[in-house]
């Protein structure tokens, strides 16, 4: 198969719903794909054939190796093909990687820098052209818990599948849904769950999961040695969310961490509060299996999105700014709030009540405003990874490194190349 120069790779960022933390330990979560996404600009250029280079402009962060520099793993005979992740990630490819990272000093160029090497070290080999540069841009808020580690990792997995020769350019067009996982999206869900461990430490594997296949589901990790059980939730009922970003930024690692320390000092009270939020997610899911919500299951909905929130500032990963976003949708009466993603900061979600008057929200926004937070109605329930390879010379006038990186808005971005403007994208 000969790999097409320049080409995009796309995957939507999510909103857990219910379940997220508990998710680390083993417990079922609620997650949708948000129409907001990631997209992976690969471009190769002769002149620079020595070297691999980053443009992360998102993160304000460029970086680049000599090729002659990376830890490229040789292909055994005994290789699988596609090649299979070890369970952990490799302690060798880690130790050799370890000088390639040691001049970084900000933990998010780290994370970024890490999971890329990590992933291309394993997935390219000796024979992958030099010379190219991967530019990376989000839609997404980054690091506000919806989901943009993943969906950077799913695009980089994309990417070097196909570089790598281990999957097939995608074929299935936007309309065409199809029944079953496709290899190729398995392949990518796997690699992308090592750049996750990359960034965080100790991921569930929900994010890539919804990054890769899109849609929503009902996931749940079974251990490190079993594969995660994914139930597909076709037919969500119009949920109605808002979604709050209180720009307060954090790590996920840091949240998961902190959990993980309460967890092992407090193991019979925080097991409780695991057992309770899967107790929430297993009513949620039974609700959302309707396609319409009427009246009881609309209030038992609301209900429980307050209960998990209670559970989550119970776990200390709440932020005073999330509380002030609480504070104004319950004493505006909007609806029931929870934090979503890792917390600590970044986005709230907001169950809205039927049937709000539009000065409601203006009110509302009014308030958000003062503390500098930004609202916007989430679309659940988008594609999952996707390829761009266009010969269209009006797209192509736009695939090179100057154009993905001069973009100024995620509405540049979602005209010029977005999976909701051009035609051309194809899902695995
Ligand atoms: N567009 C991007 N460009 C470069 N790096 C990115 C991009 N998007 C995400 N990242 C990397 O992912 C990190 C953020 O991941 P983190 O898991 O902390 O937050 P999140 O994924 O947005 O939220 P959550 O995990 O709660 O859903 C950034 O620090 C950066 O390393
Ligand atoms: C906090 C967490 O549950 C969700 C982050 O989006 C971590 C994970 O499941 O990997
Ligand atoms: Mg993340």
């Amino acid at each position: 198969m000969t790999v097409q120069f320049p080409f995009v790779t796309s995957a939507p960022g999510k909103v857990i719903i219910f379940g997220e933390h508990a998710a680390v330990y083993n417990r079922p979560a609620i997650a949708a794909a948000l129409s907001l996404r990631t997209y992976l600009l690969v471009t190769k250029d002769d002149s620079k054939s020595e070297y691999i280079l980053l443009e992360f402009p998102d993160i304000n962060f460029r970086c680049h190796w000599k090729k002659t520099e990376l830890p490229l793993h040789p292909i055994h005979p005994s290789d699988t093909n596609p090649p299979v992740p070890p369970s952990e990630l490799d302690p060798e490819l880690i130790n050799d990687l370890g000088p390639l990272l040691s001049a970084i000093d900000s933990p998010l160029h780290y994370g970024a820098a890490y999971a890329f090497l990590y992933l291309f070290s394993s997935l390219c080999s000796r024979s992958t052209p030099g010379g190219l540069t991967f530019t990376m841009r989000s839609t997404l808020p980054i690091g506000a818990g919806l989901g943009s580690s993943a969906s950077m990792s799913v695009c980089l997995a994309a990417a070097f599948g196909y570089i790598g020769g281990h999957i097939k350019e995608a074929t299935i067009c936007q309309e065409s849904k199809i029944a079953h996982d496709s290899d190729e999206c398995v392949f990518i869900d796997r690699w992308a769950f090592m750049g996750e461990k990359c960034i965080h430490g100790n991921p569930s594997g929900i994010d890539n999961a919804v990054a890769t296949h899109g849609g929503a589901v009902m996931f749940q990790r079974m251990g490190n040695t079993l594969p995660s059980v994914r139930t597909a939730m076709r037919n969500l009922p119009p949920m109605h969310l808002l979604l709050t970003n209180t720009k307060t930024s954090r790590r996920t690692a840091t949240l998961v961490a902190g959990v993980s320390k309460l967890v092992t000092d407090y193991p019979k009270s925080t097991a409780h509060i695991l057992d309770a939020m899967e107790a929430i997610a297993r009513e949620a899911y039974n609700l959302m299996l309707r396609p319409f919500l009427d009246e009881t299951s609309k209030r038992k909905l609301l209900n429980l999105i307050r209960i998990n929130h209670g559970l989550l500032v119970s776990l200390g990963v709440s932020h005073p700014n999330l509380e002030r976003i609480k504070l104004y949708c319950d004493e505006m009466n909007v609806g029931e709030t929870k934090l979503t993603g890792a917390g600590g900061g970044g986005c709230a979600i907001t169950l809205l009540r039927d049937n709000l008057k539009p000065d409601v929200f203006e009110k509302l926004d009014k308030k958000f405003c003062e503390h500098g937070f930004e609202s916007f109605r989430a679309t659940l329930g988008g594609k999952g990874v996707g390829i761009l390879i266009s010969n269209d010379e009006n797209v192509l006038d736009k695939l090179n490194v100057p154009s993905f990186v001069g973009f100024n808005s995620r509405d540049e971005i979602e005209t010029y190349v977005g999976c909701s403007s051009l035609e051309d994208w194809r899902y695995w």
